[in-house]
């Protein structure tokens, strides 16, 4: 439930969690400075929620968020926590508020952090959860921050495949990030121009999905495809075994992996992280509590936790059906 507090807010921490964005030291910088304009000290939490339950700790001001805005990873290091799931490592996580006299935490992450702030939340703990993964998962907002930079690092990399895929004649399979969905791989699919995409909403056969998007371009004058995979939708070695088996060419198979994780933020998500950082302290400072921030037709908003949460975030259907025509030749 959203709650207001009546104190003053004097001092909050601030944490990444889950796995690295591009854009989140955007959002830590953002939140230190919005704080500091606002009169707020900021503690950095160390290695996501471990770093709370271990006082893992450093003091951010204004000249420490220096220079952060264009760099990739997170200066303040993540991690997954298994302990933090535990009601012992909540407890933990709790008495290191007290202890430091927090008065909120800025949790920048993915659903997973989410529901870790929202367990913090149960213990009278001021949350507020920025999104921030690639994978663009969460269902409450338009746009999670990193998910611009993976995007145009994998159509960099893919561009590259296509030049030599083109030259030998060849069908290329690329496997991109995104969890459980296939939010990446179908704005990636559209980027490159991809023969087909595969992900893991779709509910069409291997058939209809690759097997006729590719017999349909070699039938319209083609002699290169590239098939661009969710991770979510299986492995890229598998699809191309049945590229093989069903068709008789000889794919071949790039996993693009963590790179999609790294590299300097673009526009897009130092904006986007700025602005998202900057709506965390006004709700902390407000005395709100249980919100995420996120974006929705351009205007940044917030939202319960628990509402965001109980959302489901389907493909964005438009996109793919534009997908469908581009790739239907
Ligand atoms: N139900 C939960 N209760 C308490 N803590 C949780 C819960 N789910 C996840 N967490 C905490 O949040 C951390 C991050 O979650 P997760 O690994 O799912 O990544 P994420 O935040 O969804 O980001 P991404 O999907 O981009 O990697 C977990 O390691 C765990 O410490
Ligand atoms: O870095 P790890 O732990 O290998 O996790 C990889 C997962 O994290 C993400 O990069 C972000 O959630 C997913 O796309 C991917 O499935
Ligand atoms: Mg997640």
């Amino acid at each position: 439930m959203s709650e207001t507090k009546k104190n003053a807010v004097k001092r909050i921490g601030v944490l990444t969690s889950g796995g690295d964005a591009p854009g989140m030291n955007a959002a830590v910088r953002s939140v230190v400075r919005a704080a500091v304009y606002r009169g707020i000290e900021v503690v950095g939490i160390r290695r996501g929620w471990n770093g709370l339950i271990n006082g893992d700790i450093v003091r951010l001001d204004e000249r420490s968020v220096a220079h952060i805005i264009d760099r990739g990873g997170t200066i303040l290091y993540t991690a997954r926590s298994e302990e933090f799931r535990t009601e012992e490592g909540q407890k933990k996580a709790v008495s290191t508020c007290k202890l430091l006299g927090l008065d909120g935490i800025v949790a920048i992450g993915g659903d997973g952090t989410f529901r870790g702030a929202l367990a913090l939340s149960k213990y009278g703990i001021s949350v507020v959860g920025l999104p921030g993964t690639i994978d663009n998962d969460i269902a409450c907002t338009d746009y999670c921050i990193g998910f611009d930079t993976a995007a145009n690092t994998a159509i960099e990399c893919i561009d590259k495949l296509r030049d030599t895929m083109q030259s030998h004649e060849r069908c290329s399979v690329v496997e991109v990030m995104g969890r459980n969905a296939g939010h990446l791989a179908l704005y990636v699919g559209l980027a490159v121009g991809a023969t087909a995409v595969l992900v893991p909403e779709s509910k069409e056969s291997f058939d209809t999905e690759i097997i006729e998007k590719i017999r349909n371009a070699r039938l319209n004058g083609f002699t290169h495809y590239m098939v661009v995979v969710a991770e979510g939708a299986g492995s890229a070695f598998d699809v191309a075994n049945r590229i093989r088996d069903e068709i008789a060419l000889d794919p071949r198979v790039t996993v693009l992996g963590h790179v999609q994780r790294g590299g300097s933020p673009t526009a897009r998500d130092r904006v986007m992280a700025t602005r998202m950082g900057y709506r965390a302290v006004e709700i902390l400072a407000a005395g709100s509590t249980n919100r995420i921030v996120g974006v929705h037709q351009g205007k940044i908003f917030d939202i319960d936790i628990d509402e965001a949460l109980s959302m489901n975030k389907g493909l964005d259907m438009e996109e793919w059906a534009v997908l469908e025509a581009m790739t239907g030749l």
